[in-house]
């Protein structure tokens, strides 16, 4: 075959996330990008929840697309920072996530209602299969930070996840992290 695409490196921050050269633009999402996702309204709008530091190439599947993820600790409400979570567009695409830094938790949702919460820590290799939503929530005090690989034409689908949200929602309870039914999970 005549390949489509030049070798490259880029050197990984291992605890920053970022990339040195940077690959793409850096993706900055707020408060405000997340009103809707959150249960509560943004208290305070600008501030800034999470970035996302991606390597570009052609979104086919025979490409590989990878990012990493700096999530900033905080709350909205009683829901830890996180973010907007995701099925892909292509249903059946699978990414995988490796943990840098920080201490979170992956939740997971089919669309069928099944859900499952998996740790996130430093060294951690996270599967999501193909049909998974995925949400990443840092319930620590310092910024969780992973890498994430996943197949090139996978694509984002938010806005299911913004109309039904996931089944569950992790909040701050006065002993840690509390999983909870989401009242509002497909009204
Ligand atoms: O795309 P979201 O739901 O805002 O979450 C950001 C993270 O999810 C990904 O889209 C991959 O699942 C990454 O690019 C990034 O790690
Ligand atoms: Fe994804």
């Amino acid at each position: 075959m005549d390949p489509k695409l030049d070798p490259f490196t880029t050197l990984l921050d291992l605890k920053l996330g970022t990339f040195d050269p940077e690959r793409g633009p850096v993706q900055v999402r707020t408060q405000e990008d997340l009103r809707g996702f959150f249960q509560a309204d943004p208290p305070r709008p600008d501030e800034l929840v999470y970035r996302v530091m991606p390597v570009p190439v052609p979104t086919e599947n025979s490409e590989i697309q990878c990012s990493t993820t700096v999530l900033e600790p905080g709350t909205v409400g009683d829901e830890y920072y996180m973010t907007k979570g995701h099925f892909h567009a292509v249903r059946d695409r699978s990414e995988i996530y490796i943990g840098l830094a920080g201490e979170g938790c992956l939740v997971l949702a089919t669309e069928d209602g099944r859900h499952r919460v998996e740790p996130i820590r430093e060294g951690m290799v996270n599967y999501v299969p193909g049909g998974w939503a995925h949400r990443s929530v840092n319930v620590g005090d310092e910024p969780l930070v992973f890498f994430a690989a996943y197949v090139g034409d996978a694509g984002h689908d938010y806005a299911t996840i913004e109309r039904d949200g996931f089944p569950v929602l992790v909040c701050r309870g006065d002993d840690g992290p509390v999983v909870t039914d989401n009242p509002h999970y497909r009204p």
